[in-house]
């Protein structure tokens, strides 16, 4: 008889390393945007919870390359930190690609948070070749950590800033993070003379206008749920150049923005294989890091084969 095996967060946090992570996202974003059925993912599933202010998001996804097959279930509940609970809880689903199969059930929080920050060192390093002394993050939670730590880790800025809502939470944040940060009161002067600026927010109205970012500056917006687009404002957008992590993703999670107008040049993989090219006199850009289901699958694939070399 065979069981399906339960991976927990806690061998999880003992796989990952972002030296290793950060090449294994990367590939997945290039296989991603080859167009030729060996890498399958539709754009997600997003179910509304009203009465909660939740969503509830379904990700399948299959790459015949790494021989696998998965689907990352995961919730969105903005209220839950008020209990002590993740806003983000997520499990990822292997299946055995030849039968489909279950084979694992991995806890997928911190995969969560770390495949997205991965995305966005891997698309600052591509699309920002400017000095990298100042990072801004607006917002303190789980993302924000994973992209301080993350791109930190990847860039070696001088300055990392953080600013929040509630300055409790930045202080908080500022307290477990390996590294000195510096805390601002306003998100204007937070992002002031910044190289790189991450967004990870649930804004809903703007918390980025176009006036506060320096030229040359390279955001990467992570936050704002299905309505993606929220946290940076339509002045930003004009005047950024857009990269997206799935072109078919954006054109449903970003339609505010294409029906104003807003042209979203490429899919990251088509700038990291060099089949595109930033060009160099953009005045800034912008990586929409929506989050995809081949980020989910090539982490929980990597965990997996970790897990069972273990028990052999
Ligand atoms: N792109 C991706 O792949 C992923 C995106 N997300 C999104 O990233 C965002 C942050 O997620 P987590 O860090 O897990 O959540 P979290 O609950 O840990 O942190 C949320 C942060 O947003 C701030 N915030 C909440 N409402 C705000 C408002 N109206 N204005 C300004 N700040 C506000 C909070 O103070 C907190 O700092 C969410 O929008 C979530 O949907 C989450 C996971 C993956
Ligand atoms: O990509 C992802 O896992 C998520 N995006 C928004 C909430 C969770």
């Amino acid at each position: 008889m065979s069981f399906v095996k339960l991976i927990s967060d806690d061998f999880v946090k003992n796989c990952l390393e972002w030296k290793t992570l950060v090449p294994v996202i990367e590939k997945s974003l290039v296989d991603i945007s080859i167009k030729n059925k060996s890498t399958i993912q539709p754009a997600r599933l997003f179910m509304d919870i009203p009465d909660k202010q939740g969503l509830f998001l379904a990700m399948p996804s299959y790459s015949e390359n790494d021989h696998a097959l998965a689907c990352k279930l995961v919730t969105s509940f903005p209220q839950n930190k008020s209990i002590g609970i993740p806003s983000v809880l997520a499990n990822i689903l292997l299946f055995d690609p030849i039968t489909g199969k279950i084979k694992a059930i991995v806890e997928a929080n911190r995969i969560t948070a770390w495949r997205t920050a991965a995305a966005s060192a891997v698309a600052t390093k591509c699309m920002h070749k400017g000095s990298k002394d100042i990072l801004a993050i607006l917002g303190a939670g789980t993302q924000a950590e994973s992209h301080a730590l993350a791109l930190k880790e990847m860039f070696d800025f001088k300055e990392v800033r953080i600013w929040n809502r509630t300055r409790e939470r930045a202080k908080i944040l500022a307290s477990k993070l390996p590294f000195e940060c510096t805390l601002f009161e306003s998100n204007e002067e937070c992002v002031k003379d910044a190289d790189v600026i991450c967004t990870a927010t649930y804004a809903k109205e703007p918390i980025l206008q176009d006036t506060w970012v320096k030229e040359g500056a390279h955001i990467n917006a992570i936050g704002a749920g299905q309505n993606h687009h929220s946290e940076l404002s339509e002045a930003l957008y004009r005047k950024s150049y857009l990269v997206v992590d799935h072109m078919e993703s954006a054109e449903k999670e970003l339609a505010g923005l294409t029906q104003m107008g807003i042209d979203i040049k490429g899919e990251i993989g088509n700038y990291l294989n060099s089949s595109k090219t930033v060009p160099e006199d953009v005045t800034c850009t912008i990586f929409h890091n929506l989050g995809i289901a081949i980020e989910d699958l090539v982490t929980a694939n990597f965990i997996y084969n970790k897990f069972t070399k273990g028990q052999k």
